[in-house]
């Protein structure tokens, strides 16, 4: 450990540990579920830590809160309904309100600490949460999903930590399935699904599973996050029996400055279609299956 410094030691890196230099610890805490921690960095902007894995820092968070909402919601014509899964910082909700066509968002976080750490040190991310048209749920997702009536939802949004501690049910089979019941004819989901360098071997499993969950298309997108080890980070996009999707070229486009109090930084239409191309050693797994 070097004084004033956080290195993110995690079993999901073994032998790697990104650093960020502290300027301050802003917050720590024992949740019902985890360690959450808040500091602020020298270089990042502050830095959301939850059981010392970094989920946001105020420099990067765009890249993934953008790429995780607009590659599904841009791939379907009109959509109205969303959930999201997860994603306490509200950050996906910033995102999935820049769509006017969206009518109803829901969000089902297990940890109520996360929304009000995200509130008190995080006001341009959980801005999400003042939008009219948010309902907050704090609760476990797997147990929401399985209270919602099949067909209800448009587009869910997976925005989950990792498969060690409380998001590991949602990187499992039933839950893929419940998100299918609760997803209308053509409707999508998009989850967080881990970094190409790292974890192949999850990515196979979530695939697989995938593939005969969702009897749509099935693709895998990638985003660079520099914060995140590795430097980048994978979605799974999904879409149920029904009107064909094709995430690869965005049929509902987002307008670029959409004059919003914070405009789109990161995405965009190119990176969008961008975001499927995989290098070969990535490509000959995901794309075999
Ligand atoms: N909103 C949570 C995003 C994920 C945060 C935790 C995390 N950091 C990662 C780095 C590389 C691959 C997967 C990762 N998962």
């Amino acid at each position: 450990v070097i004084p004033g410094w956080f290195s993110e030691i995690s079993p999901m890196w073994p032998g790697e540990a990104h650093s960020l230099k502290i300027e301050k610890i802003l917050f720590q805490g024992k949740s019902d579920y985890q360690n959450v921690m808040v500091f602020q960095s020298s270089t990042y902007g502050k830095v959301l830590v939850l059981d010392g894995v970094i989920q946001l820092t105020e420099r990067d968070e765009c890249a993934y809160q953008e790429m995780i909402t607009h590659l599904p919601l841009c791939s379907i014509p009109n959509p109205k309904k969303v959930l999201v899964i997860g994603g306490g910082d509200g950050g996906v909700l910033r995102e999935v309100a820049r769509h006017s066509s969206v009518e109803q968002i829901d969000i089902c976080e297990i940890d109520k600490m996360v929304v009000d750490v995200s509130k008190q040190f995080f006001p341009r991310v959980a801005i999400g949460y003042e939008d009219p048209r948010v309902t907050l749920n704090v609760g476990d997702g797997v147990a929401f999903l399985r209270a919602v009536p099949a067909g209800t939802y448009d587009a869910i949004i997976v925005d989950s930590s990792d498969p060690i501690g409380p998001a590991q049910e949602l990187f499992e089979k039933p839950f893929f399935q419940s998100v299918a019941n609760a997803l209308r004819p053509g409707g999508v989901v998009c989850t967080q699904a881990e970094s190409i360098w790292l974890h192949m071997h999850i990515i196979e499993d979530i695939v697989s599973n995938c593939h005969q969950i969702f009897k749509g298309s099935v693709n895998y997108a990638w985003t660079t996050v520099p914060t995140y080890p590795s430097g980048v980070i994978g979605f799974m996009l999904c879409s149920t029996e029904g009107p064909p999707v094709d995430f690869k070229h965005p049929v509902n486009p987002i307008a670029e400055n959409d004059g919003s109090k914070d405009p789109l930084k990161f995405y965009n239409s190119e990176i969008h279609t961008a975001a499927f191309c995989l290098p070969s050693f990535a490509k000959k797994v995901i794309e075999s299956m």
